[in-house]
Parts: structure tokens; C-alpha cells; sequence
């Protein structure tokens, strides 16, 4: 039996949906899963106007709004989504949930099981099918049988498409940003690198140090430093820093360059908020996603997908690079092309550059499927762009 909110809490208030067993894609069942969540605006009474946002690896349910309790950082959408605002509030519902695997509410490695020990190196190995499968059994709860549309970037954006793959009676639209349709060699190279980076600090203890009183810090914030410079792009960090120290420090005598310190600075901050352990799941969940799986290949498990979806990436990015969100708009049948953010920040532009991805935001919403929607709710006219990579 399932308990959560039927009705919308305060804006940005953090719920907990406990939502029994869920199986799992790799045989198993977890048990008592909890999925924190978090929602804006008024829900239709057919629940006809939600909208699900999906947040990438560190983030969390906290899209809009300041930090606050259970959620360290200020909403990673906040320009995006809230009233007035590409996603309007006062129109549509929006729910975020945190990930299942995630250390911000939702059952994941750091969570303690029912005879009150952590789960730790027992948490089952989870992918994104089972994520999907985790929020599927909240919009379960929560009443929604359809979501307008399904929002998200990165490793988000795995999920939208999970979504729409799985679930494609469940998703009026669709968007896609900044990710591909299966990991690749490079990505799950990068990954792996990462989660050994945390594996070799002594404090990891095969992921068993929750009660220990120590945490593997070091091994995170390298994990984290590895990952932020591919969220960043070269010509970025070429034109911020360059070669400059960092302040009166002189490398020609051991002192640092300034880009050293600014991902340091990363590195440490994560440090302050995730879980070691979470990380390791979610990096490893990515790194199997993968929407052609059992499915016959990615290119025939996307030719069978209705729903009409924005597919957008980052030309600067240099993790999810533009060929692979040009081939998930070519194999979509209703992708209405690829829509380029042209941005010099790298793949973290689907963060920070709230105005074009707004854009993608609106028009996405603009191809939200409204039938049986309630009087509030319309469909804007949307706009074709040029396609690429068709
Ligand atoms: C959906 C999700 O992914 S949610 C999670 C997103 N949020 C995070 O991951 C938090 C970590 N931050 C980031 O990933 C990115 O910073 C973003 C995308 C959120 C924001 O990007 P930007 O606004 O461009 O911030 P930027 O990368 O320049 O970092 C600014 C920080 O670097 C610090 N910094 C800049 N130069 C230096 C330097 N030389 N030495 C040390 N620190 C430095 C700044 O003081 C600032 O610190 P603060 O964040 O503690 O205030
Ligand atoms: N900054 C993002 C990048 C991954 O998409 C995050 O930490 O989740």
C-alpha cells in the first residue's frame, strides 16, 4: 500500500511518498522504498496539468526556490520554472522527485533499512529503468495516470527518455537535453574513474562507512574535480582563468593556478552534500543506461516512440556531445529536430543558460497533449525550428 500527498504542499516544501516494494530491472525487489519530492502550483482535479522534472546526478526535488531544509543549494531551475516563468506555476503542477539511489530523501545507499541498519554496500545495484520505475509508482500515488510533459537534463534528461521509451501513454511531451541514448565508451570510462577515485580513499570501506564516523571526503571531491571539468568546456576555463595563479600563489614555486583551486572548490563543496555512496549508484546507473537494451537497439526502441519530444544539447558540450542528441532527434519519429544551446559553459549550460533553455522549456510545453485537461490549461502555439542531423 502506498501513502503520499494528494494535495499540493506549500511551494518547494519537501514530502516523503512511502511506496512499498519496488522490483527491480536486475531481479530483486527493494523494499519499503521512500521518494521525497517536492511540487508547485495547483494540481488539476484530473491531475491533467503535472509536469515532471527530473534533476541530473547531484541535484535533487529542490528545482525553485532558496536552500533550505533537506536541500543545501538554491533551486537549479529557479529561473525556469515558478510563476510567470517558462514553466508557469500558475498553470501547470510541477513535481520533482530526488532520485531513487539519491541521498536527498528518496531510498537510496545511505538510507537505513527497517531493522535500522544502512543500507551501504547492501543497496541493490540500480539502473534507470528502475529509476523511471520509481517515479512511475509516485505519479502512482499522487493520482497523476498522465504527466503533461516529463522534463530533464543530463541524467534527467536518461530519465525523460526512459519515460518516453517505457511509458509513452504516460508522457504528453517530452524534453531531452544534454544526454544521449545510451552511455558511451567515453562516459563510462569517465564514470568508472571516478568511482575509483572514492573506491581507493581508505575511508570508503566498500561503501560500508556510514556508521563509521569517517567518510570517504577525498576520494569524493576528486570524483567530483574529474567531473566538473567535463561539465565545463576548455574554452571556458581558457578565458576565466588561463594561466593565472591563484592569488599570491606562484606555480613555479608549488603554488596553484587558479583553475586548480576553482575545482578544488567543487570538489569540497560536494563534499558538504552528497553521499559518497549515492554517488556511486547513480554514476553507476548511468553508466548502464542504455534505451536500446532488451529492446531490439537503441535505433528500433526509438522508432516505436509516439511521443512528440525536444531534443536539445550544449555545442560546447564536451561529455554529451551534439552527435548524440543528434541521433536520438533523427530516430525519434516525432522529435521536431535538434535544438542547439549555444553557450561557452559546456554541458552545465542546461543549468545556466535559463533563457534558451526556457525556450526548449515553453515549446515542450507547447506540445503537451491537453486533451481531458481542465479549463486552466491551454496549448501555445508552437514554433518549428530548423532540424539538424536529419
Ligand atoms: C540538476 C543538477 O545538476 S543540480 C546540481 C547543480 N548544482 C551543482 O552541481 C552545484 C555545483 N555547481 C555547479 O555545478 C555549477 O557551479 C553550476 C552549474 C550550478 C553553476 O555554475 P556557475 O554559476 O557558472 O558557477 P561556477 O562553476 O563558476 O562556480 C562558482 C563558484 O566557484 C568559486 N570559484 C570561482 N573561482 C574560484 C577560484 N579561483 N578558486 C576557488 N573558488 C573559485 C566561486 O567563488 C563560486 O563559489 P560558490 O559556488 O561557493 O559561491
Ligand atoms: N552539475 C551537474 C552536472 C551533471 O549533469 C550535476 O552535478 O548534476
Amino acid at each position: 500500500m502506498s501513502a503520499a500527498g494528494q494535495e499540493a504542499g506549500p511551494a518547494g516544501h519537501r514530502q516523503f511518498a512511502d511506496l512499498g516494494d519496488l522490483p527491480l530491472e536486475l531481479g530483486g525487489v527493494l523494499p519499503g522504498l521512500t521518494v521525497a519530492y517536492e511540487t508547485w502550483g495547483t494540481p488539476a482535479p484530473d491531475r491533467t496539468n503535472a509536469v515532471l522534472v527530473l534533476h541530473a546526478l547531484t541535484g535533487d526535488s529542490h528545482v525553485a526556490g532558496p536552500a533550505g531544509e533537506g536541500h543545501p543549494t538554491p533551486g537549479w531551475w529557479d529561473a525556469v520554472v515558478g510563476p510567470g516563468k517558462p514553466l508557469d506555476t500558475d498553470r501547470w503542477w510541477v513535481v520533482a522527485p530526488n532520485v531513487l539511489g539519491g541521498c536527498r530523501g528518496t531510498t537510496g545507499p545511505a538510507s537505513r533499512r527497517s531493522d535500522g541498519s544502512v543500507w551501504g554496500s547492501r543497496f541493490p545495484r540500480t539502473t534507470i529503468r528502475d529509476q523511471v520505475a520509481a517515479e512511475a509508482l509516485l505519479a502512482d500515488a499522487l493520482g497523476i495516470g498522465r504527466w503533461a510533459a516529463v522534463l530533464g537534463g543530463s541524467m534527467g534528461g536518461m530519465r525523460s527518455l526512459e519515460w518516453a521509451v517505457s511509458r509513452p501513454e504516460r508522457v504528453g511531451a517530452a524534453l531531452v537535453l544534454a544526454v544521449g541514448a545510451a552511455t558511451s565508451a567515453d562516459q563510462v570510462a569517465l564514470g568508472s574513474v571516478q568511482r575509483r577515485a572514492i573506491a581507493v580513499d581508505p575511508a570508503w570501506q566498500s561503501g560500508d562507512y556510514h556508521d563509521t564516523g569517517t567518510r570517504p571526503e577525498h576520494g569524493l571531491a576528486l570524483a567530483r574535480q574529474i567531473a566538473h571539468l567535463t561539465y565545463r568546456s576548455e574554452q571556458e576555463l581558457a578565458l576565466r582563468f588561463g594561466r593565472s595563479p591563484q592569488g599570491d600563489e606562484d606555480p613555479l614555486l608549488g603554488g596553484r593556478f587558479a583553475v586548480e583551486s576553482y575545482l578544488q572548490h567543487h570538489g569540497s563543496k560536494l563534499v558538504g552534500r552528497f553521499d559518497a555512496a549515492s554517488y556511486v549508484a547513480l554514476t553507476s546507473a548511468m553508466d548502464t543506461h542504455d534505451v536500446g537494451r532488451g529492446r531490439g537497439g537503441v535505433a528500433r526502441a526509438l522508432s516505436q516512440v509516439p511521443v512528440p519530444t525536444v531534443v536539445g544539447g550544449v555545442d560546447s558540450d564536451r561529455l554529451y556531445p551534439l552527435a548524440q542528441q543528434e541521433e536520438i532527434a533523427r530516430l525519434l519519429p516525432h522529435a521536431d529536430g535538434l535544438h542547439v544551446v549555444t553557450s561557452p559553459y559546456g554541458h552545465d549550460a542546461f543549468l545556466i543558460e535559463a533563457e534558451q533553455v526556457g525556450r526548449l522549456v515553453e515549446r515542450t510545453l507547447s506540445h503537451a497533449r491537453t486533451s481531458g485537461a481542465s479549463g486552466r490549461m491551454g496549448v501555445d502555439g508552437g514554433q518549428r525550428v530548423e532540424s539538424r542531423g536529419q
